[in-house]
């Protein structure tokens, strides 16, 4: 919990409470339901939670602002930012029923009144949003292709409605077609710990 709190000093002692109830959960659930690789459930506050929270660094999400995270998985990077913006609401779509169930369970359990958890596909959904959010689910011309169709331009945030992605590695071919709009920020900008050297924070606007 310190790890979240060093960089988001304006936690609540209500945030601080959920977050902290993060790490047992997900140790119960992912013993049941693999959402976190098992070499890496004792990483979760910064792999998976900080990693998460990224976003926020770029971004403070105003009130009312409607987000969906595409690919949520165990709930990355939704939960972690439902928790930190209690006053926007949070879509949390993934097409496997397994893993909905755990976001599902973890949202219910910290007490989430602002996330909804669908189990569904990218390609089906017919909702709009003001931002779609994403970790590790496929590269940005693919997510753009089955998303585009789901975010309104234009909104009320600091960056345009649009799409923001957590990426690794080398992806400048991924971002070619996109170089006009998009914007990359460096993560271990944001962080300290060596997980996050060639981690991005990728926006794009629709
Ligand atoms: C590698 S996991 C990442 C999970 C989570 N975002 C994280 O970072 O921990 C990719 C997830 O994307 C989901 N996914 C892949 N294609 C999808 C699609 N077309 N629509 C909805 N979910 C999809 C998979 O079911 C899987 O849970």
């Amino acid at each position: 919990m310190e790890q979240i709190a060093q960089y988001f000093p304006e936690l609540t002692q209500a945030q601080r409470d959920q977050f902290a109830q993060l790490e047992p959960l997900y140790r119960l659930w992912n013993s049941q339901i693999n959402v976190i690789s098992r070499k890496d459930i004792d990483n979760l506050m910064i792999h998976h939670v900080l990693h998460s929270l990224a976003i926020a660094k770029v971004v403070q999400f105003a009130k009312g602002t409607t987000i969906m995270d595409i690919g949520t998985g165990g709930g990355f990077p939704g939960i972690p930012l439902a928790i930190l913006f209690p006053n926007c609401k949070f879509t949390l779509v993934d097409s496997i029923a397994k893993k909905t169930k755990v976001t599902s369970e973890v949202a219910k359990a910290v007490g989430l009144h602002n996330v909804e958890v669908i189990t569904a596909r990218a390609e089906d959904l017919k909702q709009e949003w003001d931002f779609v959010v994403s970790r590790a689910v496929a590269p940005v011309p693919k997510l753009m292709a089955w998303v585009e169709k789901n975010i309104h331009p234009g909104g009320i945030n600091n960056l345009p409605n649009g799409l923001i992605c957590l990426k690794g590695g080398d992806i400048k071919e991924e971002l070619k077609p996109y170089h006009k709009w998009a914007t990359k920020w460096n993560i271990d900008d944001f962080f300290e710990d060596d997980y996050f050297v060639e981690k991005y924070v990728i926006h794009i606007e629709v």
